[in-house]
């Protein structure tokens, strides 16, 4: 398990962190989601020991991170730009981190590189950005550490080779103990694949959160009620984050399971009503919404990219 406890950093004028508190828990993944400067590099950096938080500390598997070779050595961090050696191939790569890496899987990697149709025999400068990106996600799977740290390394791969490297995530997680922090811009492209997502703004964690129980305890009424009286016992009666009416449909956001809701409103005799479960989008804003920010340009921001 990888906890973050309070973590601030500063660079010069910019606070980078802000009291950052969130937990990478056993076996799962962990979506890092923000804009630009958000601070999500910064947080991976501390994540994996690479720089020194100014205040706070970063835990893993209960011991101090930083300066810690024991326990770097359960992780291993794929940055946002891909870095090989010049002239490097697969194969010198796989060398390399056979050094670096003791449980690296080789025969696994030249696999999954034929599989991906790359040649680990040529000049890994002359591939694509997207192929580089493909290289550095399958070192990183088959080097074997407890812990991949990737720094938007999904973002570059088009939707073919994302689906490809989720599932072969999802297989990893199955198989062994693993367990995978993804940054992203995008929170769509978390959504079906991360267990639990970390909402990151300005240097600091507005909501950290898993996703089932999230999709569990909220969902979306929409209903039309005659009685004006049975409409507002229903309002008072519900949890509710959120709710507009447009005519006479009423659309409520309410917290609770998809039986409580749907009790409470066949009690009011509804003309017509359905409750739905809400698309991720849809929850970080009104969870956001309710703790005071107003998320949605960040949110459709991190959508559109
Ligand atoms: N070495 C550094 N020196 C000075 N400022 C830095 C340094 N590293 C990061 N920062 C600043 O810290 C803030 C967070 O940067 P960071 O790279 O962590 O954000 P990010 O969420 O990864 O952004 P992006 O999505 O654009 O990669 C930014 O304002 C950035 O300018």
């Amino acid at each position: 398990m990888i906890e973050i406890n309070g973590v601030n950093k500063k660079f010069s004028n910019t606070d980078a962190l802000n009291n950052v508190i969130a937990a990478v828990q056993e076996k799962s993944i962990f979506g890092l989601v923000g804009t630009n400067g958000a601070g999500k590099s910064t947080l991976l950096r501390i994540m994996c020991g690479v720089i020194c938080p100014d205040t706070g500390s970063v835990m893993v598997d209960g011991e101090n991170v930083y300066e810690n070779p024991k326990v770097k050595g359960r992780i291993c961090f794929l940055s946002d730009e891909a870095y090989f050696f010049p002239n490097a191939t697969g194969e010198s790569m796989a060398e390399y981190y056979e050094i670096l890496y003791p449980h690296f899987d080789e025969y696994r990697f030249f696999d999954l590189m034929e599989r991906f149709q790359l040649d680990r025999r040529r000049k890994l400068a002359s591939f694509s950005k997207g192929m580089k990106r493909q290289v550095l996600m399958l070192l990183g799977i088959c080097a074997g550490t407890k812990y991949l740290l990737c720094d938007e390394t999904f973002d570059g791969l088009d939707p073919l080779m994302r689906q490809a490297m989720k599932s072969i995530l999802a297989g990893e997680l199955s198989k062994r103990d693993f367990s995978v922090v993804i940054a992203s811009h995008s929170l769509r492209e978390l959504e079906d694949i991360c267990d639990h997502i970390g909402l990151l703004h300005k240097g600091g964690i507005l909501l950290s959160r898993d996703l089932e129980d999230m999709k569990y305890h909220i969902h979306k009424l929409q209903c039309v009620i005659r009685d004006p009286e049975k409409e507002k016992e229903l309002l008072e009666e519900l949890n509710v984050v959120q709710y507009e009416k447009r005519g006479s449909l009423l659309t409520v956001i309410a917290r609770g399971t998809r039986q409580e809701i749907l009790m409470s409103i066949e009690e009011k005799d509804p003309v017509f009503s359905e409750v739905l479960p809400l698309t991720l989008e849809e929850i970080f804003i009104s969870e956001t919404e309710v703790a005071g920010y107003d998320i949605k340009e960040i949110i459709h921001d991190a959508v559109k990219r």
